[in-house]
């Protein structure tokens, strides 16, 4: 019988990016590291979603993933493979095996260029997938697919709405046939009602053809009923990351339950939390001058001296899953 592979499709080990300047424009250093040592895989199948307010990485992981990117360290690994530097025609396999779904459709998608043009310009850039006499019937069937009338090929992308552009760019990553397709806030520019007929559009897609996601979200309250883990980043580092029912009935680090209560549609925590919503003060600490110790410790309600000067590292303390925080939820000093 044929053994079933273990190895994640994606593993992203200590991996540490960001971007330099040659005019000092970034400080000391001319270096900002955007994302600081991040470590997390995706199997076959599988949702994985990375959570985080505007400006922890997000999008630096999303780049070093899609190799737009070179990390300053560590190592981005596809089926258990280290692509990071990869040039040529192994850069053009893996790209091929790995699409990224960005937020905005309409500036992704080239104006100019009709559905039909959009979706084979796959297979002119990587032969051999469809052959050219059978473009059109695989462009019509993509866009059934993805819930579009594949009558609808000759228009351009402005004559479509902004949820059916979404749908463009998700045929269109489908169409080289990926392992991996990292959406980049796909859904965050959308409507609610909307948001979740493009979530319900890519699990089915999952469940037909196996393809797993790598979900970058602002928004946790997005992600519930979608992701099968979850991993919440906080100022370039993982700050907690478990199965979806953990990290949303048993959520330790103060960011993550910070999130959660201000999840618009995540009811049970603005509810339970004990002081009502919880709202954080205090400015996002830049990458270029992190604070010392714990990262969050500036804005952190439940911040200790040690807080101040170590650093958590992100650990199973009892918790049942990983947690930067010396003093999670569960701790009996925390819960004081
Ligand atoms: N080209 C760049 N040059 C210098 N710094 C950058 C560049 N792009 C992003 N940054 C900085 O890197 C940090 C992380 O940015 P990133 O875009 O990865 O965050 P994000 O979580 O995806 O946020 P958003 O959702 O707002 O894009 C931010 O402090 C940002 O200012």
């Amino acid at each position: 019988m044929e053994q079933q592979s273990t190895t994640p499709v994606l593993e992203l080990v200590d991996l540490v990016a960001g971007y330099r300047s040659r005019h000092g424009l970034l400080g000391r250093r001319n270096e900002v590291r955007a994302v600081a040592g991040v470590s997390l895989s995706v199997s076959a199948g599988e949702t994985v979603c990375l959570v985080g307010e505007s400006g922890c990485g997000k999008s630096t992981v999303a780049r070093a993933v899609v190799s737009l990117l070179r990390p300053f360290s560590g190592e981005v690994r596809f089926d258990g493979r280290n692509v990071t530097g990869l040039k040529g025609r192994e850069l053009k396999n893996l790209r091929r095996q790995v699409q990224l779904v960005f937020q905005d459709p309409y500036a992704s998608l080239n104006p100019k260029m009709t559905v039909r043009e959009l979706i084979s310009e796959a297979w002119r850039i990587h032969p051999g997938i469809v052959e050219p006499d059978g473009w059109d019937a695989e462009v019509a069937r993509l866009l059934e697919r993805v819930g579009l009338n594949p009558g609808h090929a000759e228009r351009y992308p402005h004559q479509f709405s902004g949820g059916q552009r979404q749908r463009i760019s998700i045929a269109r990553a489908l169409a080289v046939r990926p392992r991996l397709i990292v959406c980049d806030e796909a859904v965050s520019a959308l409507d609610v009602s909307i948001q979740a007929q493009v979530l319900t559009l890519l699990r089915e897609l999952q469940r037909d053809l196996g393809v797993a996601y790598l979900f970058i979200t602002h928004d946790l309250g997005v992600v519930r009923h979608f992701a099968d883990r979850v991993a919440v980043m906080h100022l370039g580092s993982i700050v907690e990351s478990g199965d979806t029912e953990q990290i949303y009935e048993h959520a330790e680090h103060p960011y993550t339950r910070a999130l959660l209560s201000a999840a618009p549609s995540v009811e049970d925590w603005r509810d339970d939390a004990e002081n009502g919503e919880i709202v954080l003060t205090g400015d996002v600490p830049s990458p270029l001058n992190p604070p010392p110790g714990c990262r969050f410790h500036t804005r952190c309600w439940k911040a200790q001296d040690r807080c101040r000067t170590e650093e958590p590292e992100l650990l199973e303390r009892g918790t049942g899953h990983p947690v930067a925080c010396h003093f999670p939820a569960t701790d009996p000093v925390a819960a004081m």
